[in-house]
């Protein structure tokens, strides 16, 4: 028998303004796309063969046998079940299986094949792609060391290539060049796509990828002159194998560097490729996914919050009165509705982010390497927005459901994590902030002489005229709010830019400038991700799969995640009094009256997410709200509770109580 509603969220769903299935159908992609997702997670989730003790319940070895026994299962399945879009691989595994835990085989999927399809010659392809495909190997991608993730050029593993024997040496020559960090390295790989400093006839060419073979075949025992193994327990990953790894001496033909961009002849000539950059591709590509990552996994702690909030009561507002919904403290709306905001926020950015990646790598594949750059910018800057802001949120989750948000039966410690090194890995946030940041100045100096510039950056070109002080305007306007978030980052790049100008002429260098400024460029390029992702947002809200109720609501909530970015940043709208003092105090009083009105239809909202409670993996978040019964049945099962009195009581609480009673 099905089990009842919990009688509050049966009365959050009966009075929402919308129909929930609207928004998920935009967000997934239509109804079909929708069917499927459903199935797909349904499939995996009710599988016999991928159930199993809660992880929280386990060592890390334990952790990461149970993950690779469900990769090897999962690709078994996927196979035979014939799952092949990246949709729905994302569905069946991702979600379904690993309710986006990570696991042994994540980085052969996410960053070794596509390296391989990336960077390898049609030969190279056809020598390892199909190897790899139906993991006959498994690989992964080992760029960062001990002493460098982010300098990539700092890089320390050699790889030496030797005319005579038409073969590369590959060194580790000191304990910094030790790779460190790559995910599935330490146990499970045996392949890897190995970035190191290509050296002929004693110059350094940089950075390069070579495909590299760790592990024997036979046995799964490091090959001669290669030590390999698991860097330890983290802050989360924990069914994943991050390792390290070390070269001595070890050889590779010629053809195992991939040679799709750049090349070494067998006489030892170096043949460049069309951009340096193009070498690293695969991160790109994986900071463009990463946006994803941070939408879906804020859209899941603010699932588990908001729901929860609707259960849980506490306090007396009203004397004499039932102690109210925690949601209906506004307090509680205000640490809340933002981040529900921002979540549907980065769900659309991710969805375009997707879209601009797959568009340009089209054009970069047909030879126009033109939109490099742009795509460099924008998923760097997207990238670290999204992880940031996705930090942030799943801890105000967090300690907005209270003692219980702490507790591992809520999901959210594990959300949290699992994903917060979004902010580090594929290259550390500020770094890449910075990286938009330039590309932001390059831009700014083109538009000073004239020429045209990309897209995403055109608005630079006309810094608009700071209007009258004390021109107050309608700030629930989404036009007049677009136009203020452009005008606060083309005019916080300008500033950058003056600031770079004033430190070169005060007689820093180039880099001593660039340092000096770097605050404020990396605020410069944060306003600028800003303002693409608010005008993403109100660019999705005429979408044709929405009603006029669905359209009503998240133009709400596109006006909150706008007015509330410029509450928050309300220095950088008055600076130079684009903003009034006035507009800002109408910005706060429009975030009370929008949070008024979402407040009914806010687990509307996280349902249109359409997380199974599967996937969720929430006592707090469950869909029935049936809380309080499952916390009790939660706990019951750790491992703590098998016996009523643990061994410990017998070797250690037992002879110290009676030694201390004896002494009475
Ligand atoms: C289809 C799916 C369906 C639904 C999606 C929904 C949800 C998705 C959910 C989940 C997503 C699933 C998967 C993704 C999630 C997780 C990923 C999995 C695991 C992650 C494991 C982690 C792996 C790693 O961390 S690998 C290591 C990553 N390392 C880094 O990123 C290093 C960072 N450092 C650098 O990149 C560079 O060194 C640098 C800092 C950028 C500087 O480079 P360098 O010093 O060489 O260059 P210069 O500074 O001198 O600059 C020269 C010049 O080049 C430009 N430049 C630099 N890099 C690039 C580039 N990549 N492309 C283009 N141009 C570049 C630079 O800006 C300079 O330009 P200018 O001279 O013109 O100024
Ligand atoms: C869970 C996890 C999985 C990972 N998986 C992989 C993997 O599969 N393969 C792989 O190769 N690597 C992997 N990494 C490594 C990861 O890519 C690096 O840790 C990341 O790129 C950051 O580099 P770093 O550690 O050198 O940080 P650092 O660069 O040392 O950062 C430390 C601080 O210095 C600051 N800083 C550094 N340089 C600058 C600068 N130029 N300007 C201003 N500030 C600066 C940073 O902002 C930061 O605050 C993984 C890391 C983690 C945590």
């Amino acid at each position: 028998m099905a089990a009842k509603m919990n009688p509050d969220l049966k009365k959050e769903r009966e009075g929402a303004s919308f129909d929930p299935e609207k928004i998920t159908n935009l967000l997934y992609g239509g109804p079909d796309r929708v069917t499927s997702k459903r199935e797909l997670e349904s499939l995996a989730l009710n599988d016999p063969d991928f159930q199993h003790e809660d992880l929280n319940f386990m060592s890390r070895e334990q952790q990461y046998e149970t993950q690779l026994k469900k990769s090897i299962l999962v690709v078994q399945k996927q196979k035979e079940l014939g799952i092949v879009d990246q949709m729905d691989l994302h569905s069946y595994s991702y979600n379904g299986v690993f309710q986006s835990m990570s696991g042994p085989f994540g980085l052969h999927t996410s960053m070794f094949l596509p390296t391989l399809r990336g960077q390898g010659t049609d030969e190279q392809k056809a020598k390892w792609l199909k190897m790899a495909e139906e993991y006959a190997i498994i690989g992964t991608y080992a760029q960062t060391e001990m002493g460098h993730g982010t300098f990539l050029r700092g890089l320390e593993t050699t790889s030496t290539y030797d005319p005579q024997t038409q073969e590369f040496i590959l060194n580790t020559p000191t304990l910094t060049g030790t790779k460190w960090w790559p995910g599935c390295l330490g146990k499970t790989s045996n392949y890897c796509v190995l970035m190191a400093q290509l050296y002929i006839h004693g110059k350094s060419y940089g950075p390069h990828p070579f495909m590299v073979q760790i592990r024997s075949l036979q046995d799964h025992k490091p090959l001669p002159g290669v030590t390999v193994g698991d860097i330890g327990p983290k802050f989360g990953y924990q069914g994943n194998d991050n390792g390290f790894l070390r070269f001595d001496n070890v050889r590779i033909p010629r053809d195992n560097m991939l040679m799709k961009y750049s090349r070494v002849e067998p006489d030892g000539t170096y043949v460049k490729p069309p951009s340096s950059k193009l070498a690293y591709g695969t991160m790109v590509r994986v900071r463009s996914m990463i946006v994803g990552e941070a939408s879906e996994s804020l859209s899941k702690a603010v699932t588990i919050a908001i729901r929860y909030s609707c259960v849980r009561r506490q306090s007396e507002m009203k004397p004499g009165h039932p102690e109210p919904q925690v949601l209906d403290y506004v307090t509680q709306q205000y640490k809340l509705f933002p981040f529900l905001a921002a979540a549907y926020a980065f769900v659309f950015a991710s969805r375009t982010m997707i879209f601009v990646y797959f568009q340009s790598m089209a054009k970069i594949s047909s030879g126009d390497i033109t939109v490099l750059p742009e795509l460099h910018a924008l998923s760097s800057g997207l990238k670290s927005l999204s992880s940031w802001v996705m930090n942030a949120g799943i801890e105000e989750c967090r300690m907005a459901c209270g003692g219980h948000g702490y507790s591992h039966a809520s999901g959210i410690p594990s959300i949290y994590m699992e994903h917060t090194p979004a902010a580090t890995y594929e290259g550390e946030n500020t770094v890449l902030m910075l990286q938009t940041a330039r590309y932001l100045m390059k831009s700014y100096n083109q538009s000073m002489q004239g020429e045209k510039l990309a897209d995403s950056v055109a608005y630079l070109s006309g810094v608009q005229p700071v209007p009258a002080a004390g021109r107050t305007r309608n700030v629930l306007d989404l036009g007049v709010l677009i136009e203020a978030y452009q005008h606060r980052a083309a005019r916080l790049v300008h500033e950058a830019a003056l600031q770079l100008r004033n430190e070169r002429q005060a007689g820093k260098d180039q880099p001593d400038a660039w340092n000096a400024a770097s605050v404020d460029l990396v605020k410069a390029a944060k306003a600028h991700s800003q303002y693409f992702v608010v005008k993403n947002f109100a660019g999705r809200l005429t979408d044709p799969a929405l009603d006029s109720a669905a359209q009503a609501v998240l133009t709400r909530l596109c006006q909150l995640y706008a007015l509330h970015g410029v509450v928050d940043n309300s220095g950088d709208f008055l600076e130079d009094d684009y903003l009034t003092g006035t507009d800002i105090r109408q910005a706060r009083r429009h975030i009370n009256a929008l949070m008024a009105k979402l407040r009914p239809d806010a687990v509307a909202l996280v349902d249109a997410f359409d997380f199974p409670d599967g996937i969720l993996n929430s006592v707090l978040g469950r869909y029935d709200g049936n809380v309080y019964e499952h916390l009790l049945e939660w706990a019951k099962a750790s491992p703590l509770n098998k016996t009523d009195v643990h061994e410990s009581y017998h070797k250690y609480l037992k002879p110290f109580l009676e030694a201390n009673r004896a002494k009475l």
